[in-house]
């Protein structure tokens, strides 16, 4: 499923305990040093890469120092909208949103704090399984944790954890274990869940005074905004990562393509089908499914 960023980054991960700094040097593209005389490049090459060995962490220490600094973030953000809200600066509805919209992109914006190692995705999942277990606790009412309940469920009964937020977590892992940083499909159905389906409650609460003539609980602002950020995120999201080498993106194809995900998930989002299954699950599968038909299981 994900193609190597680019040719040598599975070389640099396999042999460089500080693949990050590598893999951030010259992405695509022949490299300057490729006009150097090839002893030069050997020699040089070589006492940089001694250099780095000799100063940089191992794998493992950058793994376990992201896992901590993620997961301390987490818990960061659920912690700082619910002091928000206690001191009434935000609204409790638009709190929860900013947290549905800020746990997607940040989480995804953290990734490259990872290895280039195998195992990076791994400790990448930490932060999205610890909290699943969170949820799972609390929404059983096995414990209680008001601070949680008040920032991620709507009504602010525990047993909602179970279902909006528990779903958007489990995507959050699914995401990362199967897709990581190197597949646009994650990266762009990430960017749907958390940035599209999170704008069209923000606006489509506060000016959706129209209606969908199919939805009355949807407007046309609310689902014009999710196709607008959902697309604009996605392609923040694919530069981001194109330009530190993990995906290779053709850019005169990939804005169709990001339109047309866009497309469908705020057609799926916008049917009357909540009550069946959470949009949640509905946006993420049908941007997965759009971005492996167009994007295919290369990074193109
Ligand atoms: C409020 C959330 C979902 C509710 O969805 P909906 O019902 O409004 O449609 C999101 C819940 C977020 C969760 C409790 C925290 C997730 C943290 C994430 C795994 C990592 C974020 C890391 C970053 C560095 C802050
Ligand atoms: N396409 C959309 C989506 C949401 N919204 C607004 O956002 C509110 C919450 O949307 P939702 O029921 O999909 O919320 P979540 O299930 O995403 O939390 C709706 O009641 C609408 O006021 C909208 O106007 N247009």
């Amino acid at each position: 499923m994900a193609a190597a960023a680019w040719p040598g980054a599975g070389a640099a991960s396999a042999s460089s305990p500080n693949s990050l700094l590598l893999s951030r040097s010259r992405p695509h593209g022949p490299s300057p040093a490729s006009y150097m005389p090839r002893r030069l490049i050997l020699g040089v090459g070589t006492s940089a890469v001694a250099a780095l060995a000799a100063t940089a962490p191992p794998a493992v220490l950058q793994d376990g120092a992201a896992t901590l600094f993620v997961t301390a973030g987490a818990y960061a953000l659920v912690r700082t909208f619910d002091v928000l809200t206690e001191r009434r600066l935000v609204e409790k509805s638009l709190s929860r949103k900013i947290v549905h919209v800020l746990s997607g992109v940040l989480f995804m914006a953290s990734w490259p704090l990872f290895s280039n190692s195998t195992e990076a995705r791994y400790f990448a999942a930490v932060a999205p399984f610890l909290n699943s277990l969170r949820l799972l606790i609390y929404g059983l009412r096995l414990y209680t944790d008001e601070v949680l309940v008040k920032s991620v469920a709507r009504e602010g009964k525990p047993e909602e954890l179970l279902r909006g937020p528990l779903y958007y977590v489990l995507v959050l892992l699914f995401s990362v274990l199967v897709f990581w940083r190197e597949s646009p499909i994650g990266i762009v159905s990430l960017s749907m869940m958390s940035g599209g389906d999170g704008f069209a409650d923000i606006v489509g609460r506060r000016y959706g005074s129209v209606k969908l003539p199919f939805n009355q609980k949807k407007s046309w602002i609310g689902s014009i905004s999710m196709f607008i950020s959902g697309f604009l995120l996605s392609a923040i999201m694919l530069f981001y990562f194109s330009s530190l080498g993990y995906v290779h993106v053709s850019w005169e194809e990939a804005f169709g393509k990001l339109a047309l995900v866009a497309l469908a998930a705020t057609v799926v989002e916008c049917i009357p089908a909540t009550d069946v299954v959470d949009d949640n699950i509905s946006v993420p599968l049908a941007s997965m499914f759009v971005a492996l038909l167009l994007f295919g299981s290369n990074t193109q």
